[in-house]
């Protein structure tokens, strides 16, 4: 069953028509919030809200490794996790989606493996591509028919969050060949990857990174650009469903 990870801006999806909700508990501990099963344009999925609902986990408080393992648990077999993001470079404008095809790892001291259970044997999976193929085939065709901005590929930089980054930073990040920038893509990305589930993700960029504008990053501003970007992201995640 496709499942989908909502972040910041997408702790419910407005057009996904819920049938129930599971409660789970996993050996990592609780996820963030029940997972939500729905039908979304006729096809059965699941949602979970990254933050919790209402949104309350920071990114660093987040149990990436209960999310998800809950939502394997609960049927997923495939996830698209929704992302709001800072753009640095040209591939990402305000207002744009990235669908990323790179990740680098800024965060640190996050429980990052599911392999931490010295009985059980230890896999030092492959991350060389750390995004599904085929689910990034599938969103390519459904961004294509979709009329909105987007970019096909672009790297991913995680940081550690909450804060925003300094100009210096985001210089460091670009130089490292970051084109966007948001402090959940890991560990998230590669617990799937450990769980063996197909994994992408879809950024919806909110703001100019630091020092991309002449202007203070302002929580106003990004809440302005969530409300028509995300109502694109579910449009898009709903016509996903139909044709997975
Ligand atoms: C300035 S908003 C920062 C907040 O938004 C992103 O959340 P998510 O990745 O869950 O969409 C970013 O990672 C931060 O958590
Ligand atoms: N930096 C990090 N995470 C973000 C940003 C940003 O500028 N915008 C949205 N999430």
């Amino acid at each position: 069953m496709l499942a989908f990870i909502g972040g910041t801006g997408l702790t419910r999806m407005d057009n996904l028509r819920i049938t129930g909700s599971q409660t789970l508990s996993t050996r990592f501990g609780e996820p963030s919030a029940p997972v939500v099963e729905g039908r979304l344009n006729g096809r059965e999925v699941l949602f979970l809200a990254r933050h919790g609902d209402p949104h309350v986990l920071l990114p660093h408080q987040v149990n990436y490794r209960a999310n998800m393992v809950a939502l394997k648990d609960a049927g997923a077999s495939a996830i698209v996790a929704v992302n709001a993001v800072g753009g640095i470079t040209d591939k990402a404008p305000t207002g744009a989606l990235v669908l990323a095809d790179q990740i680098i790892d800024y965060t640190h001291g996050r429980d990052m493996t599911l392999f931490d259970d010295p009985e059980e044997p230890l896999v030092h999976v492959d991350f060389s591509w750390p995004f599904d193929a085929a689910l990034r085939a599938a969103l390519k065709e459904r961004l294509t028919v979709s009329g909105l901005a987007w970019t096909d590929g672009g790297c991913y930089g995680a940081t550690q969050g909450p804060r925003l980054e300094t100009a210096a930073e985001i210089l460091r990040m670009e130089r490292d060949g970051c084109d966007v920038v948001g402090m959940t893509g890991m560990p998230e990305a590669v617990l799937a990857r450990e769980l063996d589930i197909p994994y992408a993700m879809l950024s919806l960029v909110v703001n100019p990174g630091a020092g991309k504008s002449d202007r203070e990053i302002t929580m106003a501003e990004i809440e302005a650009v969530i409300h028509d970007g995300m109502a694109g992201v579910c449009r898009v995640l709903a016509d996903l469903a139909e044709h997975w």
